[in-house]
């Protein structure tokens, strides 16, 4: 069994990420966590706040020379911004003269769109602050972190994943362009959307800068990528063994997130049966599909051909040109409050989005294959693999060809 959790508030001194039931000898390092971490923070409309504040990452435990021990893996995510939130966020009480002004003011103007009111209503809070700060999608970091050991144990067998911005509002990826490959990451790093599509890209660009110049933000829809997978991880029997319905459970766990689709989704709907799934041939190696519309997913499982998902990003809830709200100190009509925010925060979702689908599918092989260290792990599957008749086996994508 795999299971993870995340602690910290977005201003707080750091975040704490475990995940428990990593198989022993996955690679780890802090280098490799942080370079995912990093690239969450890129992409062209995110506010400032992601170049001044750094993640200090430390490994806590369950990682020695290099390697998961098979004991709990623990990170903590420090914020170099902590000195400025000492009082405003401090553990111990302070005193109420101390949070009169500036940081410590209370924020009593909720943002639609965004947790503050609900939040406020739910916990009994008087004001947003407490429920901001872990309503933020500052916590998404530890799911990065998290998700990059994920992805080192995938790695290790065979299961690249790879993730990329289809659409910014209404500017998408043409339906007809390539989809990209695991090794196309360092290419989406480079792109300010994270989009491989050129001409797409300078589009959402020009796209960001109205919705900045006019004081407004974007949403869009991510899609991400895994090639490698063997079949059947989930299962048809129970609704919450599905892999669809995990992943899609995962992807909606995403601030923002508001719709999934696993590979062409609602398209599909629009289609007559005859052209809408993926038909079966026999080919060179084992059995084939001639298209991919399913996504690599069908009766809750893996198929063994590329998962395709894509998660579709409401709009940033603190629109600089501020939404209409009630200030609940007074009961008057008032501007949400708003001090900086990202404009699109698409690309970075992405990134994120990659590291819930490697969590998701990380447990999945662990259901299927066990193993407590990873070459265990790697002799189930490649057992299970061969032991299927010939007559059933397909063809699995590994994303190089
Ligand atoms: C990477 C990322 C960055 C975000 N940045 C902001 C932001 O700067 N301002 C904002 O209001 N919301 C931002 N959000 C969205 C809010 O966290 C989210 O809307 C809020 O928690 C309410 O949850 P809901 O939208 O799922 O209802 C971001 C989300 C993600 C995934
Ligand atoms: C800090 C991060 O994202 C934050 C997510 C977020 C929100 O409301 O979700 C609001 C913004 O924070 P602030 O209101 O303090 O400017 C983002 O910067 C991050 O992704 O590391």
């Amino acid at each position: 069994m795999l299971r993870w959790l995340t602690a910290g508030e977005s201003h707080g001194p750091e975040l704490i990420a475990v995940i428990e039931g990593m198989p022993a000898g996955v690679p780890v390092t802090r280098e490799a966590i942080q370079a995912d971490m990093q690239r969450r923070k890129l992409g062209y409309g995110r506010g400032a706040r992601m170049k001044f504040e750094q993640d200090e990452l430390t490994i806590s435990g369950g990682v020695r020379h290099g390697r998961t021990m098979g004991s709990p893996v623990a990170l903590r995510i420090g914020n170099t911004e902590w000195p400025k939130w000492t009082t405003v966020m401090s553990a111990e009480p302070v005193d109420a003269s101390e949070l009169t002004g500036g940081r410590g003011a209370p924020l009593t103007r909720p943002r639609p769109g965004h947790a503050d009111l609900v939040g406020m209503q739910k916990y009994g809070f008087d004001e947003a602050r407490p429920v901001l700060e872990r309503a933020s999608a500052r916590e998404t970091a530890a799911r990065v972190a998290l998700g990059a050991v994920a992805r080192a144990f995938l790695g290790e067998l065979g299961i690249r994943l790879v993730a990329h911005t289809l659409a910014i509002g209404t500017v998408r990826v043409p339906d007809d362009a390539p989809l990209p490959l695991p090794g196309d990451v360092d290419l989406l790093d480079a792109d300010p959307l994270r989009c491989l599509h050129p001409e797409t890209s300078a589009r959402m660009v020009a796209e960001v800068d109205d919705a900045h110049k006019t004081g407004d933000t974007l949403g869009g829809v991510v899609e991400v990528l895994a090639y490698g997978l063997p079949p059947g991880l989930g299962s048809y029997v129970h609704w919450d063994r599905r892999l669809d319905s995990r992943l899609a459970g995962a992807l909606m766990g995403i601030q923002a997130i508001k719709g999934v689709e696993v590979g062409d989704g609602f398209q599909t709907t629009e289609r007559r049966g005859s052209a809408a799934h993926d038909e079966l041939v026999v080919g060179a190696e084992g059995i084939e599909r001639l298209s991919d519309r399913a996504g690599g997913v069908e009766g809750g499982m893996s198929t063994g051909t590329v998962l395709r998902v894509r998660a579709g990003m409401k709009p940033i809830a603190t629109v600089p040109h501020a939404l209409r709200t009630i200030d609940v100190a007074t009961g008057d009509a008032a501007p949400a409050h708003h001090q900086r925010s990202d404009v699109c925060a698409v690309p970075a979702s992405g990134v994120v989005a990659e590291a819930m689908v490697a969590l998701v599918l990380a447990e999945a092989v662990l259901e299927k294959f066990g193993g407590d260290a990873v070459s265990e792990t790697k002799r189930n599957l490649e057992s299970y693999l061969a032991a299927m008749p010939e007559a059933l086996t397909t063809v699995v994508s590994d994303g190089r060809g």
